[in-house]
């Protein structure tokens, strides 16, 4: 395998007095899609947060591309080429559609191309482009939320949980987006609680449990064994 586009090596974070990772080791694997799954309240969001700073490393180290981004701000980890889709979404509703995209594209006017790409995967923003972004429907800003992560082309995206609470078709608009993303080269670390879009595009699979990445493996071999999801998840994740 190549040399993976992102590490962690026992990566320890703390929220107020909680000690909430508690040495996770994960490798993202260049131009695949990672899956970064377990149950409720394991670490996956904190996981995120502290790859792209949100949260402060107490321990451990980060490295990205090659380089120990460990103690980096979040805006030079942004500009060295990591997109983060947060689970709020974090979009700006007093802005238009077309003003949030802009903030995006953090180096300069969108491409033009890429703009005809997202409106492509995502017609309900072309539709919308001039309102208010607060006013679109929970599915809707969902799409925006991810298109403005994607408004420039980045190496790696940090996508948490996209699919949360939308209709199957919209879900299968992100899925495809996604797929179309990978195409193009990107990696992707994407926490996704839905098994049908986690089996569809998950090339490798990282699972947490208490702080700790405690199984990686191929999506595949962890999709078809069902024993193994009761083990490390407590459920079969076909249930979902
Ligand atoms: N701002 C915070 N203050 C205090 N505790 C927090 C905060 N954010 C997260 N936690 C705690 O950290 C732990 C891990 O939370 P995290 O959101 O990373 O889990 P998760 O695996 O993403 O869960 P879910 O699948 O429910 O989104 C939980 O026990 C949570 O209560």
């Amino acid at each position: 395998m190549s040399d993976p586009i992102l590490s962690l090596n026992n990566v320890h974070t703390d929220i107020a007095q909680y000690h909430i990772l508690q040495g996770v080791d994960l490798e993202v694997p260049k131009g695949q899609v990672t899956m970064l799954l377990g149950r409720n309240g394991v670490g996956k969001t904190t996981t995120l947060k502290t790859i792209m700073g949100q949260w402060t490393c107490k321990s451990g180290e980060i490295s990205f591309d090659g380089q120990d981004m460990t103690q980096m701000a979040v805006s030079a980890r942004a500009r060295a080429g990591i997109g983060f889709v947060p689970e709020d979404m974090g979009i700006f509703a007093d802005l238009t559609v077309e003003e949030n995209m802009v903030l995006g594209a953090t180096s300069g006017p969108m491409d033009p191309k890429r703009k005809e790409w997202l409106l492509n995967a995502f017609p309900a923003l072309g539709t919308f482009w001039t309102s208010e972004a607060g006013n679109l429907s929970g599915g809707q800003k969902q799409m925006l939320s991810i298109a403005r992560a994607m408004a420039e082309d980045r190496t790696l995206y940090l996508i948490d949980e996209p699919t949360k609470g939308l209709a199957p078709a919209i879900v299968s608009t992100m899925a495809q987006a996604l797929r179309e993303l990978k195409a193009q080269g990107a990696s992707i670390l994407l926490v996704e609680q839905n098994f049908s879009v986690a089996k569809a595009l998950g090339d490798t699979a990282a699972v947490m449990d208490e702080g700790r990445v405690i199984w990686t493996g191929a999506m595949a071999d962890l999709a078809t064994d069902k024993d193994l999801q009761e083990r490390l998840m407590g459920l079969s994740m076909e249930a979902h």
